[in-house]
């Protein structure tokens, strides 16, 4: 049967129970941490992959006492940033207890930071080096949350997050819908004309593309765009700029060469909240509700699990395939192997409070293959 071919995923319906989290924005949870969890910090890879790139020839110096002072300045002011948590962190030490960790992909002065603040205001944002590093601060319990983009209104779709959704067990609690405004970043004394090269994250590159492209960049992709200004600055990078935002700009000590520069007026990334607990799902205000599941083959059998909510009047915000992943897949049993089976991770504009929703996926699991509600969370109505 199909089902035992996904049988190491985690089985339909979990993650509906002991709720916690009242969505944003919330109160400090009593989260304790366990002792044994918090005692040894590793060596970043970020400052290992800074020093080898201090070596890079191509790295050009800034001439000049202003570059030099300037150049102090940052460092200075960087030493007071928080560092990034990397993987070989995740059993480091904590601080204080006394307000809300959310941990976020990038360093200080990434969109993810802001998105963190609107999300949960006062809250003690906490850098981490990569996605799977948020997810697991949060389930060993270094930080209470984890932020992280989901979509993005030019771009599309961040598939890394669809995939670690599934691979760890957090829940959705909340999603919160943030502007992004690009701007164009090098360091003082740099003339637009001087710029060969800019970098910064994949997806603030995307969304750039008509500027970028018109001025002739070479682009370089880097793990978020705070990431790519700081590198520029550290560097004192004369022949790159950046593509990040004002606020790393003005942390960084970076000039404004270009605001705005995003495709669209109008760039908005989705972020998604996760905690270690589902939240109780409301009908007092709107509701959103995350699955994701998988399906046999055959003729109109995915517009018959979309029917199953179109039945009943709920309407869907977002469909996504993503590959099932190292499966034995329809057709092993007689080596006819195939390789594209899909997982569809959809939201639909119900709680799963709701009876209706209930009834949906009762009977979407009829036929589905496998199906997991990821979170039942208050739909974000602002405008970002
Ligand atoms: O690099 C950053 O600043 C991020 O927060 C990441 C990220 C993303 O992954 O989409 C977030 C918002 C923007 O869409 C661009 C980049």
């Amino acid at each position: 049967m199909a089902a035992s071919r996904v049988s190491h995923l985690p089985q339909y319906p979990i993650r509906q129970s002991s709720p916690s989290d009242a969505g944003p924005p919330t109160s400090l949870k009593a989260f304790e941490p366990h002792p044994k969890r918090y005692n040894k910090l590793g060596i970043r890879a970020s400052l290992q992959r800074e020093n080898e790139l201090n070596k890079n020839p191509q790295a050009l110096e800034l001439q000049g006492t202003l570059a030099d002072f300037q150049s102090d300045v940052v460092s200075k002011h960087l030493n007071t940033l928080p560092r990034p948590l990397s993987s070989t962190q995740l059993s480091g030490s904590v601080s204080d207890r006394s307000r809300l960790r959310v941990a976020y992909q990038g360093v200080s002065g990434a969109y993810s930071e802001s998105a963190a603040q609107k999300a949960y205001p006062n809250c003690e944002a906490v850098p981490c080096e990569q996605f799977d590093t948020a997810f697991e601060a949060v389930e060993r319990w270094l930080v209470d949350r984890a932020v992280l983009p989901i979509e993005n209104s030019l771009g599309g779709s961040i598939h890394r997050n669809y995939d670690l959704l599934l691979q760890h067990s957090l829940h959705i609690v909340g999603e919160v819908k943030y502007a992004v405004r690009h701007c164009l970043l090098a360091n003082h004394g740099v003339k637009i004309e001087d710029l060969k090269r800019v970098l910064s994250h994949p997806q603030a590159l995307a969304q750039c593309e008509n500027t970028l492209t018109r001025l002739g960049l070479v682009r370089e992709a880097v793990d978020d765009t705070a990431g790519a200004a700081k590198h520029v600055a550290l560097h004192k990078l004369e022949d790159a700029g950046a593509v990040a935002s004002s606020g790393a700009a003005e942390i960084y000590g970076l000039n404004i060469l270009a605001q705005d520069i995003q495709d669209d007026s109008d760039n908005i990334t989705r972020f998604l909240m996760l905690a270690r607990e589902p939240i109780i799902p409301g009908t007092d205000r709107a509701f959103k509700t995350s699955i994701v599941f998988s399906l046999e083959e055959g003729p109109g059998v995915l517009f018959k699990a979309l029917a199953v909510f179109a039945l009943r009047q709920i309407n869907l915000t977002k469909i996504e395939s993503r590959p099932l992943r190292k499966q034995p897949l329809r057709g092993s049993d007689d080596n006819n192997t195939k390789y594209f089976d899909y997982l569809f991770y959809v939201d639909f504009e119900a709680s799963m409070a709701d009876q209706s929703a209930q009834n949906a996926l009762g009977h979407l699991k009829e036929f589905a293959t496998f199906l997991l509600v990821l979170g039942s969370y208050p739909v974000d109505k602002s405008t970002a």
